[in-house]
């Protein structure tokens, strides 16, 4: 068993306490043992002559063996409290310590459910069984081995009629063992799968309100309780097996002692005195026996979890660090991918063949549709993955060969989902920068958050709770500038940290992070192109593939994917505080679906949308529902999700600005066909269709040219 030879590996490192809790235990033992024989003496020696001298004699010698005893035990206890909290301490940092080395592939491998039931049930199973179990075993096994010696000294034949009976109460519990360990192992999954389905119900709360999936959870919950309890039962029944056919198989070995050892009286094999000797002497060997397979569940347990945990011990990080990696130079970086090739699995390539070189102190802006690669580019520079092929280079070395501190140090990298921690403001600010407090109130000023914490009751003290929930989107990003600037990274990496500020707020970041040039390179990724439009290069993802770069000047005239871009994004008004948006008559002529409708009936139609500004899980159509509104996206993402059979509600596809949806209902009043639902702070433009029908009305050619290019569309 790995899990034994393990703990021994572990013991013979620590021999001190190893010897005391060996000795402790043998004292026990031979005590434990004695005793029943002192019953041979006493009734031959002492009560049938009766001898006064040997029986004082006797019983001192039982007095002193006591005190011994306890003493004996007192040590042991003390040393396997020692070494069995130790091995577990050593364990469990050994687990957290690879945790910690693991890259991005883990996390998305084990859930959390999983990990944390590893580090909850599985420890505490290993931990009980190697505080009490193993000690215990020990115990009960030299007991049995020093009891048997004894009792072939007593009457041989005695003991060897008894052995044979004795094969009954282990060929129980090893004929059970199989099937209680695969019973075991069944009911950790389904723990794990509920485990999980907790933390997505947690995690998911807004979307499982939103989307009216209460229900669907009620129904997925009740199964997998349904799954435990049957798992449960089964488990529970063969433990209370294997604990119960070796009591029942005792019973039948008394029966056999008391007739077998009758007899032997009868014919004078045996003394009275030697047979009640015997006879208590067999009954303590025979508690051991059954002891010993009363704790098997227990050890059987231990085992699958230790086996639980040595499997994330025994996965590889993807990414590692080099046996001889150097340290980044602590300068501004230029930073390269150089023909990078990169897939999260091996079926499929999310950048294909990718270069790009932003030169130290530079500003670079990665653009287009989303899944078009931008984040996975800036994770790569992250040496959050490695390139299948070609290589990613900060300050020329190859990422593969830099110290993961040195990059650390060097770059600072704002993710586009925002995790804080369970601390105060300040605490989440600083963590370990060692930075003073007029460099957090800098930091946080420059990243627009600082008269936003002063106004909480507790300012800078004020606790963050639920992983930064209690905050709004926006705040969340501008608290994640404000820990990166504070850092003072000469690489800043930032994945869409603007995209849940109102536009006032982002153009000022955005400001800021330009005339930052010079003092750190910075590379943005950003779907909205208006942030792009001051870096010095900007390059165009389209499906794994930079398709084009260079300034927004020189893009514009070039009049490719990044001009259709920028058409899409444009002719569009927004307030400062988002919360008010307007479209040109222009932009809605560059609608597939209005092409060809007179440039003065555009400017009436703009005039009867309305802005509807929302919040991250919002559902802004649903599915099944009857359609009377079109929409387009201003500021802001959302996703398309669908019911798909045998796979519940499935995220299809993601719109952002200047997208659009759900112009069917304009025409008929159909149900939708899909549910939308925003991924951040969004505002639409939307039209109903009684307001377009008043206008169609009047103008008849409208409709006309809609429904031709509905029908070529559809
Ligand atoms: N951890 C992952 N495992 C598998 N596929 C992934 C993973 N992360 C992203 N992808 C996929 O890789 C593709 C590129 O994703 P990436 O996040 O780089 O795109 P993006 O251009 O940044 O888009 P977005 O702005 O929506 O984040 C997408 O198809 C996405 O679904």
């Amino acid at each position: 068993m790995p899990f034994l030879s393990k703990m021994l590996r572990f013991c013979a490192r620590h021999k001190g306490l190893s010897a005391l809790f060996l000795l402790g235990i043998l004292l026990e033992i031979v005590y434990a043992v004695a005793a029943p024989l002192s019953l041979k003496y006493l009734v031959d020696n002492a009560f049938t002559p009766k001898d006064l001298h040997a029986f004082i004699l006797i019983l001192s010698a039982l007095i002193i063996g006591g005190v011994v005893n306890i003493g004996a035990s007192a040590g042991g206890d003390y040393a396997i409290a020692k070494l069995s909290g130790g091995f577990v301490r050593t364990l469990r940092g050994k687990l957290f310590d690879h945790m910690q080395k693991q890259s991005l592939s883990f996390y998305q491998r084990f859930k959390t459910g999983d990990l944390v039931t590893r580090y909850a049930s599985d420890m505490g199973a290993i931990e009980s069984v190697v505080r009490l179990a193993y000690p215990f075993l020990l115990r009960e096994i030299f007991s049995v081995l020093l009891g048997l010696a004894l009792l072939f000294s007593l009457n041989w034949k005695l003991t060897l009629a008894m052995l044979v009976g004795s094969t009954l109460m282990f060929a129980g519990p090893r004929l059970l063992q199989g099937r209680s360990e695969a019973a075991n192992v069944d009911f950790k999954e389904a723990q794990e799968r509920f485990a999980n389905m907790i933390d997505e119900m947690v995690k998911g709360h807004k979307a499982i309100k939103g989307l009216h999936q209460q229900a669907a959870f009620q129904k997925r919950a009740g199964r997998q309780m349904d799954e435990l309890f049957t798992r449960g039962f089964r488990l529970h029944m063969a433990s209370a097996w294997l604990q119960r056919l070796p009591l029942t198989a005792l019973l039948i070995l008394n029966g056999i002692m008391i007739g077998f050892g009758g007899y032997l009286i009868f014919h004078d094999e045996i003394s009275v005195g030697s047979f009640m000797a015997f006879f208590t002497l067999f009954l303590s060997v025979g508690q051991s026996g059954t002891n010993l397979s009363s704790i098997l569940p227990t050890i059987i347990d231990a085992g699958t979890s230790f086996r639980r945990v040595e499997e994330i011990l025994d996965v590889q990080p993807d990414v590692m660090e080099a046996d001889l990696a150097t340290d980044l130079p602590d300068r501004l970086p230029d930073v390269r991918l150089d023909r990078v090739t990169f897939g999260y699995t091996a079926d499929a390539k999310q950048l294909k063949d990718v270069s790009l070189h932003v030169g130290a102190g530079g500003y670079a802006a990665l653009v287009g549709a989303s899944g078009s690669g931008k984040s996975t580019a800036l994770q790569l520079l992250a040496r959050f993955y490695d390139p299948d092929a070609g290589a990613a280079l900060v300050g020329g070395t190859d990422l593969r060969q830099a110290s993961e501190a040195s990059l650390r140090r060097l770059a600072g990298l704002v993710a586009q989902e925002t995790f804080l921690f369970n601390a105060t403001v300040r605490e989440n600010l600083l963590l370990d920068s060692g930075a003073t407090e007029a460099e957090m109130v800098e930091a946080a000023k420059m990243a627009r958050i600082h008269e936003r914490i002063l106004s909480w009751p507790q300012g800078y003290d004020t606790p963050i709770l639920q992983e930064g929930g209690s905050l709004s989107g926006g705040e969340r990003q501008r608290m994640a500038i404000a820990r990166a600037l504070l850092r003072k990274p000469k690489l800043l990496l930032l994945d869409e940290v603007t995209a849940a500020l109102d536009p006032a707020t982002e153009a000022e970041i955005n400001a800021l992070l330009e005339m930052s040039r010079g003092e750190r390179t910075v590379i943005s990724v950003t779907h909205r192109l208006a942030s792009a439009v001051h870096a010095d290069a900007i390059f165009v993802f389209q499906d794994g593939e930079i398709v084009e770069r260079g300034t927004h000047r020189e893009l514009l005239q070039r009049q490719g994917h990044y001009a259709a871009l920028w058409a899409k994004q444009t002719g569009f008004h927004v307030s400062q505080d988002g919360l008010h948006a307007t479209v040109e008559a222009d932009r809605l002529a560059r609608l597939p679906f209005f092409e060809g409708i007179a440039k003065e009936l555009l400017g009436d139609l703009a005039s009867l949308f309305t802005t509807e500004a929302c919040q991250e899980g919002d559902v802004i159509v649903r599915e099944g529902e009857q359609g009377e509104r079109c929409y387009i996206i201003v500021r802001g993402k959302v996703g398309i999700w669908k019911q798909i059979p045998g796979q519940g509600d499935v995220r299809v596809a993601v719109l952002q600005d200047g997208d659009h949806f759900g112009e069917i209902a304009l025409l008929r009043n159909s149900p939708r066909n899909a549910t939308v639902k925003a991924m951040g702070p969004a505002v639409l433009l939307s039209i109903r269709r009684e307001a377009f029908e008043r206008l169609t009305a009047a103008h008849p050619q409208i409709l006309q040219t809609l429904e031709r290019t509905l029908a070529d569309r559809l």
